[in-house]
C-alpha cells in the first residue's frame, strides 16, 4: 500500500501492517529509519475500549524468527477481527460490528517502542452511535476460530457486571451460523466449560457458535449468596427469583433467555443465526437447560443435558434453592422450574418436541439424590417425549465425563440445528 521510501529498511512485518490497515508509515508520519533498522519487529497491538482512540504499539525488538511468527499470528487475527484489509485511508475500522473512521493518526517513541494512536469516530450516518454492547477483554485463536471473552453491564441482573465466553467457530467469518447455548453447573463460571469441556473443537468442526453464560449473578449482597456453594453466587438456578431479598439480581432465566441473545444477536448479527438456536447444560446447568426448553417451546430447537437435576422440588439442591428463591411456600411456582413437572404437563406439544438427549454417569455421587434422572425418564415416556437417556457405567459427575461426551452432544445438537 502506498509508496515505500528507499530510506527506510522494509521489514516483513511492518509492510504487513501496512498492507492490512491500509497506511503507508513513510517517514511523514514519524518513523525514522534509525528506530526501524532491525529486520525483525515484535509487534503487539492493543486496542483500547474507550469510544475513540485505539493504541497500536509496535515494538523494536532483536527477535528470532520464531518471534515474528508470532507476531503474524497475531497480526492475522487483529486483522480479520477489526480491519478491512487492503482498504485506503481514511480507514474503516470494523470493531464489533460498528463502523468508525479514523479522524487522526499520531506517533511517538520512547525508548524502542513506537506508539500509533489511532483516533477514530462514529462513521456518520452509522446505525449505532452507543456503545457496544460487550467489553471483550480477550480474542483467543482456537480451533480456527475465535473464543471471545466478554463482559457486560446486565440491566436483568439488576445493573450487575457479568462475564461470559463466546465461541465463533470459522465458518462465522463467511455468514451467520447456530447458535448453542451451554448452562454450567454449580460453582462454576462460564469458563469452566470454554476451558475443559471439549465443546470447542466439535462445534469448530460443525460450525456451531457456542455461549458459555454465568452461573448467577455476581456481588448482588444478597442474604447468605456467599454462606455456600449450592446457595446464591454461583447457583443462580436459571430462575427468576421473586423472594424480596432475591427479586432484584437472581434472574438468570430472563438474562438467560431474552436480554443475553438479545445482545448476541444485535451485537454479533452478521456471524449468529437468530433461528438455529439449541440448549444444552450440566446439573444445574443441564435444569437450566430443559426447564428453558420444555418452558419455550419453539425456542429451541435442540435440547440435550449432562447429569440434570431433573426435579428439583424432589431434592436438596432444588429445595434449598426455590425456597430462597420463591419462597418456602410458593411450591406451585417451584413446579414452573421443575423438568419433570414441566415435561408431564406438555399436552398436546410433547409429540412435536425434538429428541431430548441426555447422559448421566452410573459412577456420580449426586446420581442417587440429587439428580433423579428415573423420574424424569419415567415422565418423559409417559408424556410421549422422545427422551435418550443414556447411562454411562464407571462415570462421575466432573468435566472428565462431560468432555468425554461433549462432541456425541454436538452432533445431537447439529443435527437439528443444521437441518
Ligand atoms: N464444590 C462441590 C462440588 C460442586 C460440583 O461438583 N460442581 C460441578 C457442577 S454441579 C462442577 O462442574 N464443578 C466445577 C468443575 O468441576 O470444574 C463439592 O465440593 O462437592
Amino acid at each position: 500500500m502506498g509508496s515505500v521510501t528507499q530510506a527506510r529498511p522494509e521489514p516483513p512485518v511492518l509492510s504487513m501492517v501496512e498492507q492490512a490497515l491500509g497506511i503507508d508509515f513513510g517517514p511523514a508520519l514519524g518513523f525514522h529509519p534509525e528506530n526501524l533498522r532491525k529486520p525483525v519487529l515484535r509487534i503487539h497491538i492493543q486496542l483500547s475500549r474507550c469510544a475513540c482512540r485505539a493504541t497500536i504499539i509496535i515494538f523494536r525488538v532483536t527477535d528470532s524468527a520464531t518471534e515474528l511468527g508470532i507476531a503474524e499470528e497475531w497480526l492475522t487475527t487483529f486483522c480479520e477481527a477489526t480491519y478491512t484489509v487492503g482498504s485506503s485511508t481514511p480507514i474503516t475500522h470494523h470493531h464489533h460490528h460498528l463502523q468508525r473512521q479514523v479522524t487522526a493518526l499520531s506517533i511517538q517513541q520512547a525508548l524502542n517502542c513506537l506508539f500509533l494512536t489511532v483516533h477514530y469516530a462514529e462513521k456518520q450516518g452509522s446505525s449505532s452511535g452507543t456503545m457496544p454492547a460487550f467489553e471483550i477483554a480477550q480474542t483467543i485463536r482456537t480451533f480456527g476460530g475465535k473464543l471471545l471473552k466478554l463482559s457486560h453491564k446486565s440491566a436483568e441482573l439488576g445493573g450487575l457486571e457479568t462475564k461470559l465466553n463466546l465461541y465463533l467457530p470459522p465458518q462465522a467469518e463467511k455468514g451467520k451460523v447456530p447458535v448453542l447455548f451451554y448452562l454450567s453447573g454449580l460453582t462454576c463460571t462460564g469458563d469452566n466449560c470454554a476451558e475443559k469441556g471439549n465443546f470447542i473443537n466439535p462445534a469448530s468442526k460443525e460450525g456451531l457458535a457456542l455461549v458459555f453464560p454465568d452461573t448467577s449473578p455476581r456481588g448482588a449482597g444478597a442474604p447468605n449468596e456467599e454462606d455456600s456453594w449450592d446457595f446464591g453466587t454461583g447457583a443462580g438456578f436459571y430462575i427468576d427469583a421473586t423472594s424480596d431479598a432475591y427479586a432484584k439480581h437472581y434472574r438468570m432465566y430472563s438474562y438467560v433467555t431474552k436480554e443475553l441473545p438479545e445482545l448476541l444477536f444485535k451485537e454479533f448479527g452478521k456471524e449468529l443465526d437468530e433461528s438455529k438456536v439449541g440448549i444444552t447444560g450440566h446439573s444445574m446447568g443441564g435444569h437450566g437447560a430443559l426447564t428453558l426448553f420444555l418452558r419455550n417451546p419453539g425456542k429451541y430447537k435442540s435440547v440435550s443435558a449432562f447429569s440434570p437435576i431433573v426435579n428439583p422440588i424432589n431434592c436438596q439442591w432444588g429445595q434449598k434453592a426455590f425456597s430462597g428463591y420463591f419462597g418456602a411456600e410458593n411450591k406451585s411456582k417451584w413446579s414452573e422450574h421443575d423438568a419433570t413437572e414441566l415435561i408431564s404437563s406438555l399436552g398436546d406439544k410433547a409429540a412435536s418436541l425434538p429428541e431430548i438427549l441426555i447422559d448421566q454417569g452410573l459412577a456420580d455421587n449426586f446420581y442417587p439424590d440429587q439428580l433423579l434422572t428415573k423420574n424424569f425418564e419415567k415422565a418423559a415416556k409417559e408424556a410421549g417425549v422422545k427422551a435418550n437417556v443414556r447411562y454411562q457405567d464407571g462415570y462421575d459427575h466432573s468435566y472428565f465425563f462431560i468432555s468425554t461426551f461433549a462432541e456425541e452432544h454436538v452432533k445431537h445438537h447439529a443435527k437439528y440445528l443444521k437441518a
